[in-house]
């Protein structure tokens, strides 16, 4: 947990979902160190993506980080199964009724916490919770869709939530390449997602360009 180690975090969302077992060992070999895997229940993000069968399925095919996305309504439920592949489980602020109850769920089964906060809901949202949080996820887009456009605005949130704590991970997601890699690092993120900008070209140039 520091901010000058950088971490990057392919999103399978945007790998060709026909030979997924390929694609993460690809993204492995080229130094990825985290898996990030969106799930999407067509409730709290109008897309739905894949689940627990899936990820489960490529868990044996890899020694990534398994970085699970839940962008799900009270996702509560899925918790207990998903700790048997993931290791860290982030749930969104706005999709909890009780976000300190699910973030001392997610502990209770021995698996790192991260909470997302979409891109107009306040820091303040978890200002009681952040000693509780190993990660705190700045969605830099509206949730729901890979290929989206990178929100200025969060380069400020960013920092703002590094001035308040320094010891915690920061991830960003959502329109990261290697133009806005570089504004998200300057202001204090140290986990890197990226869909569309990997899976979408030369992987091993594009995942060098946003560790630059
Ligand atoms: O959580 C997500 C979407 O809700 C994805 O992780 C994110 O959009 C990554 O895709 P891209 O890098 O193409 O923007
Ligand atoms: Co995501």
């Amino acid at each position: 947990m520091n901010n000058e180690k950088i971490i990057i975090a392919p999103s399978l969302l945007a790998a060709d979902f026909s030979k997924l077992r390929e694609e993460i060992e690809e993204v492995e070999k080229l130094g990825a160190e985290y898996l990030h895997l969106d799930v999407m229940d067509g409730n709290f993000v109008p897309n739905i993506s894949f689940g627990a069968p899936v990820i489960s399925s490529l868990r044996k095919y890899s020694n990534l980080v398994f970085d699970v996305h839940l962008m799900v309504n009270e996702p509560d439920y899925l918790i207990k199964d998903f700790a048997e592949f993931s290791d860290i489980i982030t749930v969104h602020a706005e999709a909890t009724k009780h976000l300190n109850r699910t973030i001392q769920l997610i502990k209770s089964f021995g698996k790192k916490v991260g909470v997302a906060l979409n891109p107009s809901t306040s820091l303040n949202t978890i200002k009681y919770d952040l000693d509780n949080i190993d990660m705190v996820l700045i969605m830099t887009v509206n949730p729901g869709f890979g290929g989206q456009k990178f929100i200025p605005e969060m380069v400020q949130k960013i920092k703002d939530l590094r001035k308040i704590k320094e010891n915690i991970d920061i991830e960003v997601d959502g329109g990261i390449n290697d133009e806005t890699a570089k504004l998200v690092k300057e202001a204090g993120a140290n986990v890197l997602v990226a869909g569309s900008y990997i899976f979408s070209g030369n992987y091993k140039e594009k995942i060098e360009s946003l560790n630059k």
